[in-house]
């Protein structure tokens, strides 16, 4: 077995950059919503790097990219519109060019068969999540989902990840946090959970092994492994 699940009983693992590539449809609707306005399409490279504080946060890099301004000097207003229209467009099409990661259904299954809790844990709208766990035949896997807006905090801060241990009954001592970018690894450090990063997913153009998790890893094919 993978040392990172060496004694654990829970994995929260993230959604977007982890187990889906969700950038080109989030992509479509950032550009959507900025061409409402007159202003130039970001495209998906860029999406990519602003993907993971949730989707208000999305909408304000973009706007702040496309308008080449500070975010910090956009009116509130003008960002909660554009969020809204944001969430129009993907709601309309959350998965048309979404992937599944390699690996993502057997490291699953292999939890599964050992009887280790899955929990989802993202920072992304919790509205979308039934059409995207649908569409990749992942809702039985999970004892509980979270979006961003489930609770009143979202990751970085632990909540979520100390509502998955409570929701389960797992000390975070036996629980591993499995994401792509350092919000995972620094709610997971701060819920006393071991943390386990995946090299390939959005993680605002940094090396993930900057953010110092416990394990790194390029699939997560490799936590299915006897
Ligand atoms: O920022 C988002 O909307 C999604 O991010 P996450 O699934 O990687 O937490
Ligand atoms: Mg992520």
């Amino acid at each position: 077995m993978h040392p990172a699940l060496a004694g654990i009983s829970l994995v929260v693992f993230d959604l977007d950059g982890t187990l889906i590539d969700s950038a080109p449809d989030l992509a479509v609707a950032v550009d959507a919503t900025l061409a409402e306005r007159d202003l130039l399409p970001a495209g998906v490279d860029k999406v990519r790097h602003w993907v993971g504080n949730g989707s208000h946060k999305l909408v304000e890099r973009a706007l702040a990219d496309a308008l080449g301004a500070a975010a910090e000097s956009l009116d509130a207003g003008e960002i909660d519109a554009a969020h809204d229209r944001f969430l129009a467009y993907y709601a309309d099409a959350p998965c048309e060019r979404t992937q599944l990661y390699d690996g993502v259904h057997e490291c699953l299954e292999a939890m599964r068969e050992r009887n280790i809790a899955c929990v989802l844990v993202t920072n992304k709208p919790v509205a979308f999540l039934p059409a995207i766990l649908e569409q990749f035949t992942l809702a039985s896997f999970f004892a509980l989902t979270l979006g961003g807006d489930s609770l009143s905090e979202k990751k970085p801060h632990p909540a979520p990840l100390l509502h998955a241990a409570e929701h389960t009954g797992v000390a975070p001592a036996r629980a591993l946090m499995v994401g792509d970018s350092r919000h995972d690894v620094q709610a997971g450090k701060a819920a006393g959970f071991r943390t386990l990063a995946v090299t390939y997913g959005y993680n605002h153009g940094e090396p993930i092994a900057d953010s110092a998790p416990d394990h790194v890893t390029d699939s997560l094919a490799v936590l299915a492994a006897d």
